[in-house]
């Protein structure tokens, strides 16, 4: 079977294209949508994705702030940042780069952003509107798949999804939205027995586990689609995903690549998240 490389950079580029034109009649009233990046501590990779953030802001004709510290920086001194940041008006969004040192309490920075400023989706109050299918900011990553399916004319209705992981920030989401979508999801996870049985029943794999190449074509059913979430380095250290692309390629009908899958519809979500929520303030003050 031939298999589609899903192209995740090409679709990336269409929606910041979108939001740019957005951002421009925004700036026509007067308003210059702000991102403000909270960054804390090393971690190099997360350096990487937050310069990306900055540059892909800068591209579009959006403010970004970002605000960097040491990880000395305590809970306290975090929480009041983002205090900060969620009083000031220029900035229609605020987000706190994952993961965080340990002595700080993810859950209690997330709960501390403002939900009207939450562009990551990842605070309950987004959560909890987009389980019932109400308007909410949405996870980037996740709906950067929905995004991605969509382009490519594949439609989640009466298939089964499977999901492997289930954190927060994709699994949990991703296989939520799928069900919005009509689709029958089952996730699986470090305790599922037998994984193998279950993802080659799926219709629509999504792989997000952190494993590098864990999935092979032995998991996979002739031409499913082959979600690639994951971000690792190989024995070379390559950047790779959690699916083995060389051996699943020509048994999935399409597929995304890492790097150039899933991983540039984050930011442009993050983008899109943000100029919709400076627009918001545009309506909400007319
Ligand atoms: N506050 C948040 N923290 C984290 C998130 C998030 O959405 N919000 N997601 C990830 C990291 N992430 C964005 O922050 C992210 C990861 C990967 C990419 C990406 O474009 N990857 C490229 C390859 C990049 C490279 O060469 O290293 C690709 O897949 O093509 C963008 C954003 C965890 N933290």
């Amino acid at each position: 079977m031939s298999t589609t490389r899903i192209d995740g950079k090409a679709v990336s580029q269409k929606i910041k294209d979108q939001v740019k034109k957005r951002v421009d009649r925004l700036k026509q009233e007067g308003i210059v949508p702000g991102l403000a990046v909270v960054l804390i501590g090393e971690n190099s990779a997360s350096h990487t994705y937050v310069k990306n953030k900055k540059k892909t802001c800068e591209a579009l004709g959006m403010r970004s702030d970002l605000h960097q510290f040491p990880d000395t920086l305590t809970e306290h001194e975090l929480l009041s940042t983002i205090d900060e940041l969620n009083n000031d008006p220029a900035i229609h969004g605020i987000l706190v780069q994952l993961p965080l040192p340990a002595h700080i309490d993810e859950f209690k920075v997330i709960l501390a952003i403002d939900p009207s400023k939450d562009v990551d989706g990842f605070h309950p109050v987004s959560i909890g509107n987009m389980m019932i299918g109400k308007e909410a900011f949405l996870p980037c990553t996740p709906h950067g798949i929905i995004k991605l399916l969509e382009h490519y004319g594949i439609d989640p209705k009466g298939k089964h999804a499977v999901v492997i992981g289930r954190s927060n920030i994709v699994g949990k989401p991703v296989g939520q939205l799928l069900l919005q979508k009509d689709a029958t999801v089952t996730y699986c996870h470090s305790k599922t027995e037998d994984m193998e049985s279950i993802t080659k029943q799926a219709d629509i794999l999504i792989a997000a586990i952190g494993k590098a190449k864990f999935i092979d074509r032995s998991y996979v059913k002739p031409g499913a689609v082959v979600i690639d979430v994951g971000m690792n380095r190989d024995e070379d250290g390559k950047l790779c995903g959690d699916v083995d692309f060389a051996d699943v390629e020509g048994t999935a009908s399409y597929m995304t690549p890492v790097p150039g899958g899933v991983g540039p519809m984050t930011i442009a979500m993050l983008m899109e998240n943000t100029v919709q929520s400076a627009e918001y303030g545009l309506t909400k003050d007319k």
